[in-house]
């Protein structure tokens, strides 16, 4: 597989290097980014062409995949764009920010009539998400209880935003839940209690984050984006017998070094099943549900109570 990716800032050159250098079955062919320093010093590494917009990528004979690591605003236009050139297409979270440019990918796909996007949710590769999940499935401990989550990142990049706490950050925990739980999310509520003196103006930080699947399951999520020690991403699951702790007490600089294995399984199975013509992992449908999660989330961040969660009906092509 010859991949073009676009956006080689902190996520896209490390997936460059992966690609490179871990995984098998693909190469990189193209590196696009605005900033065509950054696009050509990543590409070098690789023997790559370096290129400023998709389109060009595109064009070259050689480029059959897409694996998209720009800023989630940018999302929609560069999977519309790969889309309509019927490419496998890796996807890094979120699918897009918000619930409505998130269905338009969904309706583009369902046009297309087969699945080509794989989000980036990396956390349903981790080993310690996965050993849950099992234990969840087979019921060992009894029934799931509730969920505790902590996630904490040690600084934002200088254009984060207070609903990115949610958009970029929480959406980990939607899709972790789903994962967990396998249901909808049905509501998000959102708390603002004591905050740090070391976040950016206008950013209210940490919040709690309280969350309600359909059938009742509990989640709790301490988002905390200028946590300065570390970056900590943790979650206890309560059961009827017992409890099982994820990740507490791994502190690691950042997301690169905590979940570097996990992205590691997710690219190989995104190419292993790309050369099947299938996608390895979370759907589009899955990056819209988490859409609209963060949709009903930021409205949280201004309502008192909790916000629904509102879902289209699912497309035959996810069912
Ligand atoms: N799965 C994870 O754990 C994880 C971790 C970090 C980031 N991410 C996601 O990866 C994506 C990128 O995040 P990042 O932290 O690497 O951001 P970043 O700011 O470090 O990199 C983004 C890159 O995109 C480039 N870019 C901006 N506009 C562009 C355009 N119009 N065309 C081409 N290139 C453009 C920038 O120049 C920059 O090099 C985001 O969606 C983010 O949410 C995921
Ligand atoms: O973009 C990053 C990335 O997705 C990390 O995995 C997450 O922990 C951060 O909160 C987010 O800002």
């Amino acid at each position: 597989m010859k991949v073009a990716v676009i956006g080689a800032g902190r996520m896209g050159a490390d997936h460059i290097s992966r690609l490179e250098h871990k995984i098998t079955g693909a190469s990189v062919a193209a590196v696009v980014d605005i900033d065509l320093a950054r696009a050509s010093a990543a590409a070098e590494s690789v023997g790559a062409r370096a290129l400023a917009t998709l389109g060009e990528a595109l064009a070259l004979p050689e480029v059959n995949a897409v694996l998209i690591a720009t800023p989630g605003f940018l999302h929609e236009e560069a999977l519309l764009e790969a889309l309509a050139h019927d490419l496998p297409i890796l996807c890094e979270k979120p699918l897009t920010p918000d619930a409505a440019s998130a269905w338009r990918v969904v309706q583009a796909e369902v046009a297309l009539g087969r699945k080509r996007i794989q989000v980036g949710f990396m956390r349903q590769f981790d080993a310690g998400y996965q050993k849950l999940k099992r234990i969840i499935a087979e019921g060992e401990k009894g029934q799931l209880l509730m969920l505790h989550c902590a996630h904490r990142n040690p600084d934002t990049l200088p254009d984060f935003t207070e609903s990115m706490l949610i958009t970029d950050s929480v959406v980990h925990e939607f899709d972790a839940i789903r994962f967990l739980s396998d249901e909808e999310i049905a509501s998000v509520q959102v708390r603002r209690g004591r905050g740090t003196s070391l976040a950016p103006e206008g950013i209210d930080d940490p919040q709690q984050v309280l969350i309600e699947t359909e059938s009742g399951l509990l989640a709790d999520v301490e988002i905390f984006v200028n946590a300065r020690y570390g970056y900590e991403v943790a979650t206890q699951a309560v059961f009827e017998n017992g409890t099982v702790n994820i990740g507490l007490g791994e502190v690691t600089p950042s997301f690169i070094e905590r979940f570097g294995d996990a992205y590691d399984v997710e690219v190989q199975r995104w190419v292993d099943a790309a050369r099947r013509g299938e996608i390895g992992g979370p759907s589009a449908w899955d990056g819209y549900a988490t859409a609209a999660c963060c949709e009903a989330g930021v409205a949280a961040q201004h309502s008192s109570g909790p916000v629904r969660v509102e879902l289209a009906d699912k497309p035959e092509l996810y069912r």
